[in-house]
C-alpha cells in the first residue's frame, strides 16, 4: 500500500459471515447462467474477506446487492446473516443493520444534491459519531477533494460525488461494506486511492467488503472473486 491515512482506530468486532443457497432473482430465473454462476449456488463469504463480484451489464450485479440491502426480496433461496435469515428482518432489524454493520454504496450514490459535502457527510457521521470534522477532511483530502468541503454535491462532477459517497459509507461501523461499480468514474490513480482508503478503514475494524465491477482492472488483491 503505497500510503496510510493515521485516522482509523482499530476496533475489533466480532464480526459476522453471509450464507447463500440456491439465492435466484425471479426476474432472472428463466435465464441460463454460467456454470460459475452464484445464482442457484451455495456458498458463504467469511468475516473481513474483500471480495469482487465481476461481470458484464445487466447479468444481475445491482439486483445482487439491492437483495443483501433488503430493498428487493423477489428472490428464491435462502441468505442468512450468521445464522439468521435475511427474509425475516422486520423493517426496525433492517435500520439498525444499516447503522451497525452493513454499509452500501448505491449505484445511484443517493446523496442529498443541494447539501453541501460536509452536510452530507454530517448527516451519516452524526448517527454513530465515528469520525471527527477534522477526520473527515483528511479523507476528503486522501481523495484530492478537500476544496469541495462547503459544495453542494448536486454540482460536483460524477467521480466527485462518488467519492463523496465512498467517504460516506465509512462513516459508520460495519461488518460488510457492499459496494456497487463504486469506481466507475473514476480514473485508475484515484480508483486506486479509493480502494486503499476502504481497505485501510476495512482493516482497521476486521470488516469485509464486496465490489461490484464491469470487469476493470484493480490493482488489489482480493480474497475471492464471484462472478454471476
Ligand atoms: N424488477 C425487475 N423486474 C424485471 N426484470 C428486472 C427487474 N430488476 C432487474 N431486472 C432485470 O435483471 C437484469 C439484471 O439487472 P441489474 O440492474 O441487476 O444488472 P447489472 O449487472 O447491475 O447491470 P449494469 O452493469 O448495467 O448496472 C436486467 O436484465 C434487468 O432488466
Amino acid at each position: 500500500m503505497e500510503w496510510l491515512l493515521s485516522i482509523f482506530r482499530t476496533q475489533k468486532q466480532k464480526q459476522m459471515n453471509i450464507h447463500f443457497e440456491n439465492v435466484m432473482p425471479i426476474p432472472l430465473s428463466g435465464l441460463n447462467h454460467s456454470s460459475n454462476s452464484i445464482w442457484g449456488s451455495k456458498f458463504s463469504l467469511l468475516k473481513g474477506q474483500k471480495v469482487m463480484l465481476n461481470a458484464s451489464s445487466g447479468k444481475g450485479k445491482t439486483t445482487f446487492t439491492h437483495i443483501i440491502a433488503g430493498i428487493r426480496k423477489d428472490f428464491n433461496g435462502r441468505i442468512q446473516f450468521d445464522e439468521k435469515e435475511i427474509s425475516s428482518f422486520s423493517p426496525e432489524v433492517w435500520a439498525k443493520l444499516r447503522t451497525e454493520k452493513v454499509s452500501f454504496i448505491f449505484q445511484d450514490l443517493q446523496l442529498f444534491p443541494k447539501l453541501t459535502v460536509e452536510e452530507n457527510l454530517i448527516l451519516k457521521n452524526s448517527l454513530t459519531d465515528t469520525f471527527t470534522s477534522n477526520e473527515l477532511k483528511q479523507m476528503l483530502q486522501a481523495l484530492q477533494i478537500e476544496d469541495k468541503w462547503s459544495i453542494p454535491c448536486g454540482i460536483l462532477s460524477m467521480g466527485q460525488q462518488q467519492r463523496v459517497a465512498i467517504i460516506r459509507a465509512l462513516c459508520q461501523p460495519f461488518h460488510w461494506l457492499i459496494m456497487d461499480e463504486p469506481f466507475s468514474h473514476l480514473d485508475l490513480e484515484n480508483t486506486n486511492k479509493a480502494l486503499s482508503l476502504i481497505n485501510q478503514r476495512a482493516n482497521a475494524i476486521d470488516a469485509g467488503f464486496i465490489l461490484t465491477t464491469l470487469g476493470e482492472n484493480h490493482n488489489f488483491d482480493f480474497d475471492r472473486e464471484l462472478n454471476l
